[in-house]
């Protein structure tokens, strides 16, 4: 991990749900590293952990035991923090200064346009859109002619675009992504994944995605592999085959898993 630039990490990261005969351990005791300038996916079975994995690191969930830290070089050595040790309006203030969020529901709001809802976390914030980076941003997305228009007057694939922009919108030391593109057709998804892609490579984004598919996965730079709350697996410059591949196997051995655990 040394010479490794760090956007967000964490630490022996656990989280059980339930107890007695009714507890899931949902996360092992998970130490990771997200890279800053990386678009890094997070895949797996069903149940593996993955939004567990996420919601512990964007402050969304409290995790059982372990820790997790924001790096943000943005801020220089007193921006790394601890999530734990924060309290509830901190975090929050947190969330939306140094966090974006891009959901499979796009979670617009319905009755403000485009581009109220991609400067809402600066208007929440109380600043200033930064002109030339939103239209940069908004160029990116290819969202120009449509800033005057409703949630309800866009295709999925613009709504999950203002979300992206919205995500980005602020600059944020890391955005987090779950499934986003689970609900948009293969094409409307590309042109996401490609904006997501582009936001690391030309405005130094980090980025951390949750995704089922492998199509979209190989956009990533480094493929995170969970099962059974542990990560066992990682790809660098995965391609969609050989994501796809070690998907399959790991599949294969949660229903093996489970095959042997009924028939016990
Ligand atoms: N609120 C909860 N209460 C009890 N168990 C939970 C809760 N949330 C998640 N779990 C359990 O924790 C484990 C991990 O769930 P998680 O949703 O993180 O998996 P996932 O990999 O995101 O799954 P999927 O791909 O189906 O979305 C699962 O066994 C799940 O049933």
């Amino acid at each position: 991990m040394t010479n490794f630039d760090a956007a967000v990490s964490a630490e022996d990261l656990t989280k059980r749900y339930g107890s007695g005969d009714a507890l899931v351990t949902a996360l092992d005791a998970v130490t990771v590293a997200f890279g800053r300038g990386e678009l890094t996916a997070i895949m797996g079975p069903s149940g593996s952990g993955k939004s567990t994995l996420m919601h512990c690191l964007a402050g969304l969930d409290t995790p059982t035991a372990g820790r997790v830290w924001l790096d943000g070089s943005r801020h220089g050595d007193a921006g790394r923090v601890e999530l734990s040790g924060l309290r509830d309006d901190a975090l929050t203030a947190l969330r939306r200064d140094r966090m974006g969020f891009v959901f499979q529901a796009f979670n617009l709001l319905p009755t403000l346009t485009a581009w109220e809802n991609i400067t809402l976390p600066l208007d929440l914030a109380g600043r200033r859109p930064d002109q030339s980076f939103a239209d940069t941003v908004i160029d990116a997305v290819g969202l120009r002619n449509r800033l005057h228009h409703r949630p309800a007057q866009l295709s999925g694939g613009q709504q999950q675009r203002v979300a992206c922009a919205r995500a980005l919108i602020s600059r944020p030391d890391v955005v987090f992504a779950d499934e986003p593109t689970g609900a948009l057709d293969s094409r409307a998804g590309a042109e996401v994944l490609g904006f997501l892609r582009r936001s690391v490579d030309e405005l130094a984004q980090t980025v951390v995605m949750v995704t089922h598919d492998p199509v979209a996965a190989s956009y990533a730079d480094r493929v995170l592999f969970l099962a059974d709350g542990k990560i066992v697996d990682e790809l660098r410059e995965p391609s969609a085959d050989r994501v796809l591949d070690r998907i399959r196997s790991l599949e294969s051995a949660a229903r093996g898993t489970r095959t042997v655990g009924v028939g016990a």
